[in-house]
């Protein structure tokens, strides 16, 4: 039986230059695991805790020297001689370690890189690839991109207020296809912006930040790129949405700078949805409304949830409890999964479980301060979920993961599916 021979965490940097840490786990047969830790910045306030230093005078406060030091301390201690066959153990370890119900003593990072290097250890240990080891021999389904081409929001400094415009290649034949539409229609769309004199520069996730003249004209322009690269909107791309509502929401409703600056309400900002939803190709739409107003995801729910995927993430967390309650209370009809929200790998697959026990749908995710790891490749194939969002097939974190998901599609050869787990669009 392999077993965890030693861990340590060192400190590395994210894709927006802030500090995060990596894992090594080297086994008692001498393989060597790492595992890198991801960083959001339109955070929900019930995540798990990423532990930061708040020392201002290094990195403003956002070191990450207590969480490796957490690692490399009671962590690596408690784990050294666990058996690696057994990652729920492992977890529930780390979990009883910190015995806090929000990870906040020695942090959701340090924890997190532990579980996952734990992960990929045991894979090592069975000579598997990562998503066989953790999905099985049916672990064959490869997940519609959900590309981040338009920034806004809290990921970038234009006037847009909605955080994510995603391009969804729904009709594609093959994951490696799918790159390609999303690619073609990437740069079609950064031609369009440059020829309307419109900013090409890009936001956090690697998709275009222009200045524009309303939320809207984020969907037309994307529209009109699917088609300038030769696809048809709907049927071969699809849109998906992350407003990231919470970080517009305001006292009483919502405040939209892309539509005049007053205040919307929860009404108000629902029939903006459905008006796009008629005459848009729009297939998914995440935190429509902020992560406290239950009752304006459920109005959606109710309005639009036979049409369309709504999607939680700032109000769910990946938190398995919470997930719970909002299947009951039927306030989406699908979860975002991040693994950095729960913090450790048990959690997340018990998340997605309990989202496909209900008929949910689960979107594995990336997060916009991110790291080359491409973990979340391997444990989208496992879980099967046939979504994942990893922002603009452009910028080397991004990419890490689309590749590899492209290497797992190759490796799998006939066996590899790919399929929209979305109803067609509504719209026309
Ligand atoms: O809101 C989101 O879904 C994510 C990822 O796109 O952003 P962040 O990592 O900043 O929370
Ligand atoms: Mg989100």
């Amino acid at each position: 039986m392999t077993r965890i021979n030693s861990i340590a965490a060192r400190q590395i940097f994210d894709s927006r230059g802030l500090p995060t840490l990596t894992v090594r786990l080297e086994t008692t047969g001498g393989a060597i695991a790492e595992a890198s830790v991801p960083s959001g910045a339109s955070t929900g306030a019930h995540e798990a805790v990423e532990l930061r230093d708040g020392d201002p005078k290094r990195f403003g406060g956002k070191g990450v020297d207590k969480a490796i030091a957490n690692v490399n301390g009671p962590i690596a201690n408690a784990l050294a001689g666990m058996s690696l066959e057994d990652q729920a153990a492992i977890d529930r370890r780390l979990i009883d370690l910190d015995g806090t119900s929000n990870k906040g003593k020695l942090g959701a990072n340090a924890i997190l890189g532990v579980s996952m290097a734990a992960a990929r250890a045991a894979a090592m240990t069975v000579s598997q690839p990562l998503y066989r080891h953790l999905g099985g021999a049916g672990a064959v389904r490869l997940p519609v991109p959900c590309m981040n081409v338009l920034n806004g929001g809290k990921h970038a400094d234009n006037n847009v207020d909605f955080q994510e415009f995603m391009i969804a290649p729904v009709g594609a034949p093959s994951f490696a296809e799918a790159m390609r539409y999303g690619a073609e229609t990437y740069q079609a769309l950064k031609a369009l912006l440059h020829d309307r004199g419109l900013s090409t520069a890009v936001g956090d996730e690697g998709g275009f930040a222009p200045d524009l003249g309303s939320n809207e004209e984020a969907c037309a322009v994307i529209v009109e790129a699917i088609e300038r690269a030769g696809y048809r909107a709907g049927e071969d791309i699809a849109i998906a949405l992350d407003p990231a509502a919470s970080s517009f929401a305001v006292e009483g409703g919502y405040r939209l700078a892309g539509e005049g600056d007053g205040v919307t309400s929860a009404k108000a900002l629902l029939a903006i949805y459905e008006d796009w939803v008629k005459r848009y190709p729009i297939v998914s739409i995440e935190d429509g409304f902020g992560e406290d107003d239950w009752a304006g995801f459920i109005a959606q729910t109710e309005a639009q949830g036979g049409r369309i995927q709504i999607v939680g993430d700032d109000n769910f967390v990946t938190n398995p409890t919470i997930i719970k309650r909002g299947i009951a209370e039927k306030v989406a009809n699908a979860a975002l999964i991040k693994l950095n929200q729960i913090g450790t790998v048990t959690e997340t697959v018990e998340a997605i479980r309990l989202c496909f026990e209900a008929g949910w749908g689960a979107m594995v995710s990336h997060r916009s301060g991110e790291t080359t790891d491409d973990f979340i490749a391997d444990f989208t194939v496992a879980m099967g979920t046939g979504q994942l969002k990893s922002g603009a097939p452009c910028r080397g974190e991004r990419l890490a993961k689309y590749n590899r998901l492209m290497a797992i599609e190759a490796e799998l050869g006939d066996r590899a599916q790919y399929s929209s787990p979305f109803k067609r669009p509504p719209h026309r």
